[in-house]
């Protein structure tokens, strides 16, 4: 399915971005000068005001920062902790909204969707695999992979197809009732990459992907990943060189600026 209303046309520009490299399709996804602040702790309000307490900190968690992801491209997003690189993620998938600058999906301004669209087009567009896995421990790991489709309104018949199909794809075949406490922590994850890709998304988003596995696991996990991601657009956050090595490009965060864009 197509993105709801696209309120944006192209944005501006010859298609380059972070001017280091020459983009010739269009961006599945694109961040224009994003700047993210959060605020921590809350606000004390007008009588902590009176009583002399200050606003609460603002983190500039993210700063200026311009991005385009390609069909088919991995890229992987490297830096320190603290350097915005999941900020960076959750801008790019949807699940935030920029303070300043826009993200714009396949064309559209995330910006000028509901809160409700945006889910919608994250539902429908856009898988995400986190490093704890985040699978429903009382659900087989047909049921977790299923879940996204539950939420679309896709039939159970069609939805057991599909789940067992790609726990097929990841190796996990014979696992498909097992719930999440009977498998390794590599397994999980392969079912945390099936449940990412049952909706057939776009782009796929991957935050430390392999921070909880060993290292031989982790590598399978990745081979796994890289195989099954097959044309897909992917954005690939690590602190791990291995896991970063899948990567087409590597993008360089640091204090929650873009240092350097470019080919490995
Ligand atoms: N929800 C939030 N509220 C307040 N501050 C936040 C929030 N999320 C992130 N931050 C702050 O924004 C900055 C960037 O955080 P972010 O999680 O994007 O970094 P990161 O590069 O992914 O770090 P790590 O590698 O440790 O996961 C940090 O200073 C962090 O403390």
């Amino acid at each position: 399915m197509t993105p709801p209303t696209p309120a944006a046309s192209a944005p501006p520009g010859d298609g380059t971005v972070a001017g280091t490299r020459e983009h010739t399709d269009p961006p599945v996804v694109r961040a224009s000068d994003v700047t993210k602040i959060y605020t921590r702790g809350s606000d004390p309000g007008r009588l902590g005001t009176l009583l002399g307490r200050s606003e609460a900190p603002r983190v500039r968690a993210l700063e200026n920062a311009s991005i385009g992801i390609e069909p088919g491209e991995i890229v992987g997003l490297a830096g320190p902790s603290g350097s915005g690189k999941s900020t960076l993620l959750h801008l790019l998938a949807g699940l935030e909204l920029p303070t300043e600058g826009t993200v714009t999906f396949q064309e559209t301004d995330l910006e000028t969707l509901s809160n409700r669209q945006r889910t919608r087009l994250r539902l429908e567009h856009v898988g995400i695999v986190f490093q704890h896995f985040h699978l429903v421990k009382s659900l087989s790991a047909r049921a977790n992979v299923a879940l996204p489709l539950v939420e679309l309104g896709v039939g159970k018949r069609e939805r057991r197809k599909r789940a067992t199909a790609l726990l097929e794809r990841v190796g996990l075949g014979d696992r498909v009732g097992h719930r999440p406490g009977e498998l390794s922590g590599g397994e999980q994850q392969r079912v945390a990459i099936a449940r990412a890709l049952v909706t057939d998304p776009t782009l796929v988003i991957a935050d430390e992907p392999t921070g909880e596995l060993d290292t031989e696991t982790g590598e399978r996990v990745l081979n796994e990943f890289e195989r099954i991601a097959d044309d897909r657009a992917v954005v690939l956050a690590s602190h791990d060189q291995p896991t970063l090595a899948i990567a087409d490009r590597i993008v360089r965060l640091k204090d929650g600026t873009i240092r350097g864009d470019g080919d490995k």
